[in-house]
């Protein structure tokens, strides 16, 4: 197989030369970790700007190696900073770092095919339909690879769902989902037929999408359009705190399913905030409580002394406030519009999707233009009867938790990490690292276990062997003890973090309350991530010390 590297065009796109394609997965000049990415696939031996081609008569290897070429390519290129930080290990190895990157990272290379294929320009469309074939195959065994068991809680009614689902099919949407009780979260959307990549599975037209066309329509608009600094989403937010209590609402079905209480992380009570004691996540909550008590206090009781009847004071509580605020941070959506714009929208039916760190639903959130509705497209099979998962986006357990109320089930969330406050003393030229912060995260999800990797991140051991010494690699003998030396240190910093985290929190079972089992439920995982880097910090001392002898015999 021929794999040049040359520069082509500024899409992601794919097209002929002669008898050879060239596919470009390009990093667009937006990325805010362009440099980042273009340094790694430099690293790794490609042109960040470059195209791979290949012979329209290549043999089914030559194919497979054209798409493992694109794919690690591909993945670069989806990375989140996160991603990026953790990369460096899998990349030496050629392997994927996580199934969500992979999927969008093969939905990356589909797209670059269609374009060409739709295009009519190549005479080699079985090539492009052979690689399809191969990408399909590839999801199909990612897939298989991940399920995630959905028990539906079956004596549980969903009368209200199912009238609002009714009302929703009368104003134009299209669903292949139901609505059921499943363990541990609520609601989630159920597949009523095998779904496949590319099926949609709602779509739903803006006439029923909640969004602040609404706001301008409310007797509400004139008097908070007035007040400086306001913004559209507050004034949304309040909307739907008196709209939720209107007989007559248009959205009356819709609010009627909405949950009594939220129980987010920001209605956590003093026995959950005792269970948090350690961590960060405690003072994160508190200060984005006080952050809305604040914008809350700005507003209130002013606005219902002022305008009484458009602002009743029972409706205008500061629990209600903060109901609406859970309302909005776990349900809301962001969507461009077919003018362009970008609105915060709460949306009948697809608020009833739950979130997976490996979702069928990635891609959705922009209007067609066509059809003026909403697609929720799959990029992944979703089995019949099988809850069907959308992706909330790159969340840590720490946002899920404030924000939404819950902690995605396993261990393999990839953004979950710990952000560490590094001190290298004051004589380092390493303190202004390229990387703002570092951080670490569970060495279960690291690939590479090797001496000098340990399953930690390299950028930070990279980052703590230079500041001890610039010339650490040439430093001869005194590599594997300074080695030792470092893994050592790590190892008294996470034990300080281990002891911080205090007592090891007794699971108190079905006693406990919602807020304190999840509060526990945190810090259990962040133990966790904590116990395996002091276990790999561990292995790699016992692997030094063996080759130290090795060197002594
Ligand atoms: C957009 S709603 C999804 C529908 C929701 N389950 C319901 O019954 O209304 C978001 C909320 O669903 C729950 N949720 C979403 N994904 C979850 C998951 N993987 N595990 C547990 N709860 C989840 C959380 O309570 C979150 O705040």
């Amino acid at each position: 197989m021929d794999i040049d590297k040359q520069h082509l065009n500024s899409t992601d796109d794919a097209r002929e030369i002669d008898d050879e394609i060239a596919v470009v997965i390009e990093i667009p000049d937006s990325d805010p970790f362009y440099d980042k990415k273009k340094k790694l696939l430099e690293d790794m031996g490609f042109d960040p700007l470059g195209s791979v081609q290949i012979k329209s008569s290549s043999t089914p290897d030559q194919l497979k190696n054209f798409l493992d070429v694109l794919l690690r390519m591909a993945r670069v290129k989806n990375f989140s900073e996160v991603e990026l930080y953790f990369s460096r290990d899998v990349i030496d190895l050629g392997d994927y770092t996580n199934p969500r990157n992979e999927l969008l990272a093969l939905h990356a290379i589909l797209e670059s095919i269609d374009k060409s294929l739709s295009s009519k320009i190549n005479r080699s469309k079985n090539v492009l339909h052979n690689l399809q074939n191969s990408i399909i195959d590839r999801i199909h065994t990612l897939g298989s690879k991940f399920v995630e068991e959905t028990k539906i809680v079956e004596d549980s009614s969903c009368d209200k769902e199912q009238c609002l689902l009714d009302w929703t099919v009368k104003n134009g949407v299209k669903t292949k989902l139901e609505i059921a009780y499943v363990e541990g979260a609520g609601r989630g959307a159920i597949a009523t037929e095998k779904l496949e990549v590319g099926d949609v599975a709602l779509e739903i037209p803006v006439s029923i999408i909640i969004s602040e066309d609404l706001l301008h329509e409310s007797d509400l608009y004139p008097i908070l359009a007035k007040i400086d600094g306001i913004s559209l989403e507050t004034m949304l937010l309040l909307w739907s705190m008196k709209e939720k209590h209107n007989k007559s609402s248009r959205f009356k079905l819709y609010f009627d399913t909405l949950p009594e209480h939220f129980n987010t992380g920001l209605s956590f009570g003093t026995n959950a905030f005792m269970a948090l004691d350690g961590m960060l996540l405690l003072e994160e909550i508190l200060q984005a409580k006080e952050h809305l008590r604040t914008q809350y206090d700005e507003l209130f009781p002013a606005l219902c002394n002022h305008h009484p009847d458009v602002f009743p004071p029972e409706l205008y509580t500061w629990e209600q406030f903060l109901w609406a605020c859970e309302l909005w941070y776990s349900n809301s959506m962001k969507v461009i519009f077919g003018d362009g714009k970008l609105r915060t929208c709460l949306i009948p039916v697809a608020g009833f999707l739950n979130h997976s760190t490996f979702p069928h639903i990635m891609h959705y959130g922009k209007v067609d233009a066509t059809t003026n509705s909403l697609s929720f497209p799959l990029s992944r099979t979703c089995h019949a009867g099988e809850q069907c998962f959308l992706s909330y986006g790159r969340l840590s357990s720490s946002h899920l938790l404030t924000f939404y109320g819950f902690i995605p089930q396993g261990d393999n969330n990839p953004f979950d990490v710990i952000p560490l406050d590094i001190d290298l003393g004051e004589d380092s030229d390493c303190k202004a690292s390229e990387w703002g912060t570092h951080m670490v995260r569970g060495t279960w999800l690291s690939k590479n276990h090797e001496i000098f990797h340990y399953g930690l991140p390299s950028l930070l051991l990279d980052h703590i062997r230079k500041a001890r010494d610039p010339e650490w690699w040439s430093s001869g003998n005194e590599i594997l003890d300074n080695e030792l030396d470092i893994l050592r240190d790590l190892t008294s910093t996470f034990e300080g973090m281990m002891e911080g985290f205090g007592d090891e929190n007794l699971d108190d079972g079905e006693r406990a309350s919602w807020d304190v089992k999840l509060a526990m439920e945190f810090k259990n995982l962040q133990r966790k991530i904590v116990s395996s880097i002091l276990t790999s910090c561990n292995a790699g001392c016992e692997l030094i010390e063996r080759e130290l002898k090795k060197l002594a015999n």
